[in-house]
C-alpha cells in the first residue's frame, strides 16, 4: 500500500479532449503501478483555451496553456500536471520540472482532407487550413499555389471546421488524433525527415514542483528514457534558436544503434525558403546533439530566416 493512500494524488489538466485522454493516461499508469494509489484529475480552462480567434504568437505563445496547471501546483489544489510535451515551453517557470516524459507516440504530422488522398493532388490553389507557422512554411515549400488559412482550437474544434467545408484539407499531429479515435481520418502521414514535426511532438511531458520527491518518485516508472532523450536534443536545439511554437522551427531525433540522430529545419512560412541540417551524436549527449544541430542551421542563415 502506496502511503499516500490516505490522501489522492491529484493531476491538472485542461479541458480539452486530447488533454483530458492523456491526463487519464497518466492516472491509469499511475494506479497500474502503485496499486491502493488514488488518483484524481483536477480540470482547468487555460487562457490559450479561451482565446481561440487570434494565433498563439500573437496572443503570447504556449506558457499560456501551462499557467493556470503551475498556479494550481503551487497553491496545492495539484500535485502533478501532464502536457502535451510540444506546448511546453523550452524553459519552464522557477520552481518546476519535467519529472517524466512518456514513452512517444507516432510524432509525425498528418495530412486531412474529406475529399483529398494527398497533399500532392489538392487542386490548384486549395485552402488548407494551419496556424502553425512551421506547417505553413513546410505546405509553402511543397506547394507554393496553395490559400493557407489560420485554424486554431483544438483536435475537434479543428475536425469540425474542415466538416463544415471551410477547408480543402487540415494537418494536425497523428498522435492527437489517434488517441482521440480519428486514426481513419488521417489521409496521409507527412513523415520525418522529409517533412518535420514540431520540436517533442507525439510525447506527454509531466510537470511537478521542483524539489517534490514524492511525486517525482511516483513518476519514475512512467519516464521512458529513449523519449526523455531525444526530446531533449531536439528542445536543446529549439532553445539554441531562441525557437518557440511563434517561429517555423521543426525538429525530429531517433535513437540509433550508434547513438542519436537528430534532424532540424526553420523555415519561412511567407515564401516556403527551408533550411535543413543533420547530425549525429551520443546517446549521453542529447543536448550537445541539439546545439550542434543549431550551429548547423546557424551558419546556412537560420538567424536571418526568424527575422534576428
Ligand atoms: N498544438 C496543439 C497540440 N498539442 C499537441 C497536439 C497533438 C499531440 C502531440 O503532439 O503530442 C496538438 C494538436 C496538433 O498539433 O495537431
Amino acid at each position: 500500500m502506496s502511503k499516500r493512500s490516505d490522501r489522492p494524488l491529484r493531476i491538472a489538466t485542461r479541458r480539452s479532449a486530447l488533454a483530458l485522454w492523456q491526463a487519464e493516461h497518466v492516472a491509469a499508469r499511475l494506479r497500474a503501478h502503485h496499486p491502493g494509489l488514488q488518483v484524481e484529475l483536477v480540470a482547468m480552462t487555460t487562457r490559450g483555451d479561451q482565446i481561440t480567434d487570434r494565433p498563439l504568437a500573437a496572443i503570447g505563445g504556449k506558457g499560456l496553456f501551462l499557467k493556470e496547471l503551475e498556479v494550481a501546483m503551487l497553491e496545492q489544489r495539484a500535485d502533478l500536471a501532464v502536457h502535451s510535451y510540444k506546448d511546453v515551453p523550452m524553459e519552464l517557470e522557477p520552481g518546476f520540472a519535467i519529472a517524466a516524459v512518456l514513452e512517444r507516440a507516432d510524432a509525425a504530422d498528418a495530412f486531412i482532407s474529406n475529399d483529398h488522398s494527398r497533399l500532392a493532388q489538392l487542386p490548384h490553389g486549395a485552402r488548407v487550413g494551419t496556424s502553425s507557422l512551421r506547417r505553413q512554411a513546410q505546405l509553402r515549400a511543397l506547394r507554393p499555389d496553395l490559400e493557407l488559412v489560420d485554424l486554431r482550437g483544438n483536435v475537434n474544434s479543428r475536425l469540425a471546421k474542415l466538416d463544415a467545408g471551410d477547408y480543402a484539407a487540415i494537418v494536425l499531429a497523428c498522435a492527437g488524433i489517434e488517441r482521440l479515435g480519428f486514426g481513419s481520418r488521417m489521409r496521409e502521414r507527412l513523415a520525418p525527415p522529409h517533412w518535420l514535426p514540431a520540436v517533442a511532438q507525439g510525447a506527454i511531458a509531466v510537470e511537478c514542483r521542483h524539489g517534490d520527491a514524492e511525486v517525482a518518485e511516483l513518476l519514475r516508472p512512467l519516464d521512458d528514457e529513449s523519449t526523455h532523450r531525444c526530446t531533449a536534443a531536439e528542445r536543446a536545439m529549439n532553445l539554441c534558436l531562441h525557437g518557440s511554437c511563434t517561429v517555423p522551427v521543426a525538429g525530429y531525433c531517433v535513437e540509433t544503434e550508434t547513438g542519436l540522430a537528430l534532424w532540424g529545419l526553420v523555415g519561412d512560412a511567407s515564401d516556403g525558403r527551408l533550411i535543413r541540417a543533420q547530425a549525429e551524436g551520443p546517446a549521453g549527449e542529447p543536448r550537445v546533439l541539439g546545439e550542434r544541430v543549431a550551429a548547423l542551421l546557424r551558419e546556412q542563415g537560420a538567424d536571418a530566416m526568424l527575422g534576428r
